[in-house]
C-alpha cells in the first residue's frame, strides 16, 4: 500500500533547522515576516509611540533625580521659563513622570500584544492553509513533529517577538544611545572615561552571547526531539503496546531527557558565569566612575571639572541604564537570532508551492458529471523522495464507464500507486491518464477530485462523532442523507445500537470503533459523496466473517453505478468484477476476467488463486 501518508519517522529533526546569522541578507529575508503585522500598522505605529515616550520618561527620571539633590544641596533648579523649582516640586515632577512612565507601558503592552496576537493569528491560519494545500511529498519529505513544530514553537517565537523582543530591542538601543547622550552633557569628561571601561565588557559580552546561543539552540533542539518521541510513540501506542515496547519508549525518552538535561545544564553554566561576568564588570565599572566622579565632585567649585553632586548621581544611574542594556542587548542579539530563523522556516512554508486545489478561477475544466471512462497510456512513475527506483514502467489500461475493475499482484507491485495517480496525489514521470477522454492536467485539481472516492485500506477517522464522519464526504448533507448512507454502508445497525447514536464521539483517529466499524463509516462517507469514479482499497487485516459480509454488502452497494477500482488483496472478494487487471513490477502483465485469467496456464493470476487456494 502506497506509505501517502505522514512521515512520522526517519531523518533527524534537528537537520533541517537552520541557524542563520544575523546578517544583512537574513534579516531582509526575516523581516519579510513583517507584511503580518502590515494590516495592525496603525496599532503598531501607536505602540512603538507610546514606546518611544516610556522610553524618553525612563531616560528623564536619572536626569530629574540628580536635580533633586542638586536642590538638596543648594543649588535651586530654574526652568527656561525662569520658574524656580523648590525639593517638593521636583519632587512632584519627579513622580509624574513616573505616572505617565506606567501608563505610556500600559499603552504599549496594550497596542504590541494586540499587535502580536492578531499577526501570529494570521501566520497560523497561513501556515494551516498552506499545509493542508501542500502535495502530499511535502509531508513524506518532512516528520510531523517538525511540521507542527512550525505551527507551536516557530510562530510562539514570532509572537514572543512581536510582544516583548521587539520592543525590548528598541528600548535598550535607545537606553544606550539616549544614556551615552545624557551623561556626555552631564560630564563629558568623566564620560570618556566611563566609555573607556565599557568596550572590553562588550566585547566579552559578545563573545559570551555567542556561544550561550549556541548552546540555547542545541537545548531548543534536544527538546523538540523529546517532543517528537512523544508523538511518534502516541500516534502508534497500539503497536506500541503490541510489541510490548513501553520500556524500550520509556528508555528512548528517557535518554533524550538526559540529553535536554546535559544541554540545558551546559547552557545555564555559561549563562550563570555570563550574568556574574556582567555583574562584576558593571559594579568594577561602577566603582571606578564613583571613584573618578567623587574626585571631580572634591575640586574646588571654582574649577571648571568640578561636578556638582547631583550630577555625579545623575550620572551614575545613566551608567546602570547603560550597562544594564548592553548587557541586555547580547541577549536580545540571541532572540532575534531565533526569530530570524523561526521566521525563516515560516516563510520556507509559505513559500512553498501548493497544489492548483481550490482555486478560484478554476485552473481547467470544472465537469458538473463525469462518466467515469479512464484511460491510462504508459504511464510511468518514480515516487520523488525515492526518484531512483521506477515503481511504474508503461501502465496502459481502459476503463469503460461503470465497470469494475480489480488490481491483484504481490505486495509492492504498485497498485495502490496506480490508484494514487488518478487521485494526481503525484505528477507523473511519463505518459498520462485520461478521465472522459480529456488528460489529468485538463482539469481543474478540485473539480476533478470532487468526483472521485476513495475508501482507504485503514480508515482514520477524525476525533469527532459518527455524523461528522460522515458529513465529511458532504458537509452540507441532512440528517435524512446521513441516515440513508449510514443504512446502506450497513451501518445503521451498530450506530442506532449506541445511546448516543450519531453523536457518539469516536475518540482520536477514531479508536473508540472497531477495524469493521470504522470501515463501513468511511463507506457512508463515499456514499454521501456520490462519486463517479470509485477507488476502493481493500482492508488486508482480516475481519471476522460477520464483520466482512457486512462490509462487502456495503462495499458492493457502494459500486453500483459507478466506475469502481478495487485494489484486492484477497482474490475471493472480486469473482464478480469485470476485469482483473494482474499488476507485477510496476507493470500490467496480464487483464482479462476472472475465467479467462484462471484458466491460462502459467499465468501470475492462475498462480495467485492457487497459492491462496492451498493457503485456506
Ligand atoms: N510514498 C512512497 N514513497 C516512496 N515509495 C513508495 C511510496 N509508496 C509506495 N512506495 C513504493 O512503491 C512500490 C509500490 O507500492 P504500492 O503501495 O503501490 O504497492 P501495492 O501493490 O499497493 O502493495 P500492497 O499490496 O502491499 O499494498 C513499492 O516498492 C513501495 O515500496
Amino acid at each position: 500500500m502506497a506509505r501517502s501518508g505522514l512521515n512520522t519517522s526517519g531523518n533527524d529533526l534537528t537537520a533541517d533547522l537552520p541557524k542563520p546569522k544575523v546578517t544583512k541578507d537574513s534579516l531582509k529575508h526575516g523581516l519579510r515576516i513583517f507584511r503580518y503585522v502590515l494590516p495592525y500598522r496603525g496599532k503598531f505605529i501607536l505602540g512603538m509611540v507610546l514606546l518611544v515616550l516610556s522610553s524618553l520618561s525612563t531616560m528623564s527620571f536619572p536626569w530629574i533625580a540628580g536635580k533633586l539633590v542638586n536642590v538638596a544641596t543648594g543649588q535651586p533648579l530654574q526652568l527656561p521659563g525662569g520658574l524656580l523649582l523648590d525639593i517638593n516640586k521636583v519632587a512632584l515632577l519627579l513622580f509624574a513622570v513616573t505616572v505617565l512612565q506606567g501608563l505610556f507601558s500600559f499603552g504599549r503592552i496594550w497596542f504590541f500584544t494586540q499587535v502580536s496576537e492578531f499577526t501570529v493569528r494570521d501566520i497560523r491560519q497561513a501556515l494551516y492553509a498552506k499545509f493542508v494545500q501542500l502535495p502530499l511529498p511535502f509531508f513524506e519529505r518532512n516528520r510531523v513533529g517538525a511540521i507542527t513544530s512550525r505551527l507551536t514553537a516557530d510562530v510562539g517565537q514570532i509572537q514572543d517577538s512581536f510582544s516583548l523582543t521587539l520592543a525590548e530591542l528598541f528600548r535598550q538601543v535607545f537606553t544606550l544611545v539616549g544614556g551615552i547622550g545624557f551623561i556626555m552633557v552631564v560630564s563629558w569628561r568623566l564620560s570618556l572615561f566611563m566609555l573607556l571601561t565599557f568596550p572590553p565588557i562588550v566585547l566579552a559580552a559578545g563573545l559570551f552571547g555567542r556561544k550561550i546561543r549556541n548552546l540555547s539552540r542545541t537545548v531548543q533542539q534536544e527538546l523538540a526531539h523529546t517532543n517528537t518521541i512523544v508523538e511518534e510513540t502516541l500516534q502508534a501506542i497500539g503497536s506500541v503496546k503490541a510489541f510490548t515496547n513501553e520500556r524500550f519508549e520509556i528508555g528512548r525518552y528517557n535518554s533524550s531527557l538526559g540529553k535536554v538535561v546535559r544541554a540545558a545544564l551546559q547552557s545555564n553554566l555559561y549563562r550563570g558565569a555570563f550574568v556574574s561576568f556582567v555583574i562584576i564588570g558593571l559594579f568594577g565599572g561602577i566603582i571606578l566612575v564613583l571613584w573618578r566622579g567623587a574626585t571631580l565632585v572634591h575640586t574646588p567649585v571654582t574649577d571648571p571639572n568640578h561636578l556638582q553632586i547631583g550630577d555625579l548621581t545623575a550620572f551614575i544611574i545613566y551608567t546602570a541604564f547603560i550597562g544594564a542594556s548592553v548587557a541586555g542587548l547580547g541577549e536580545i542579539y540571541g532572540k532575534v537570532q531565533s526569530t530570524l530563523g523561526a521566521s525563516e522556516r515560516i516563510l520556507e512554508i509559505l513559500d512553498e508551492a501548493p497544489e492548483p486545489s481550490n482555486q478560484e478561477p478554476a485552473t481547467g475544466i470544472v465537469p458538473a458529471r463525469i462518466e467515469g471512462n479512464i484511460e491510462y497510456e504508459h504511464v510511468a512513475f518514480r515516487y520523488p523522495t525515492r526518484p531512483d527506483l521506477p515503481v511504474l514502467q508503461d501502465v496502459s489500461f481502459t476503463i469503460a464507464a461503470g465497470e469494475k475493475v480489480a488490481l491483484v499482484g504481490p505486495s509492492g507491485a504498485g497498485k495502490s500507486t496506480i490508484a494514487a495517480l488518478l487521485m494526481q496525489f503525484y505528477e507523473l514521470s511519463g505518459g498520462q491518464i485520461l478521465v472522459d477522454g480529456h488528460p489529468l492536467a485538463d482539469y481543474d485539481l478540485t473539480g476533478l477530485r470532487r468526483h472521485i472516492g476513495i475508501v482507504p485500506q485503514e480508515t482514520l477517522l477524525f476525533g469527532g462523532t459518527i455524523r461528522e464522519n460522515i458529513a465529511y464526504g458532504k458537509p452540507d448533507a441532512s440528517e435524512e442523507e446521513i441516515t440513508a448512507a449510514a443504512r446502506q454502508a450497513n451501518a445503521w445497525q451498530f450506530i442506532a445500537n449506541f445511546p448516543e447514536g450519531l453523536d457518539t464521539v469516536v475518540g482520536d483517529r477514531g479508536v473508540k470503533l472497531s477495524g469493521g466499524q470504522r470501515q463501513r463509516v468511511a463507506i457512508a462517507r463515499a456514499i454521501l459523496k456520490n462519486p463517479a469514479i470509485l477507488i476502493l482499497d481493500e482492508a488486508t487485516s482480516a475481519l471476522d466473517s460477520e464483520s466482512e459480509k457486512l462490509v462487502q454488502s456495503a462495499m458492493d452497494e457502494l459500486m453500483e453505478n459507478r466506475t469502481s477500482i478495487i485494489i484486492a488483496h484477497r482474490l475471493s472478494t472480486i469473482r464478480k468484477v469485470d476485469k482483473i487487471l494482474v499488476i507485477d513490477g510496476g507493470r500490467v502483465v496480464e487483464q482479462g476476467s476472472h475465467e479467462e485469467l484462471a484458466e491460462r496456464e502459467g499465468g501470475l493470476y492462475a498462480n495467485l488463486l492457487r497459492l491462496q487456494f492451498e493457503l485456506s
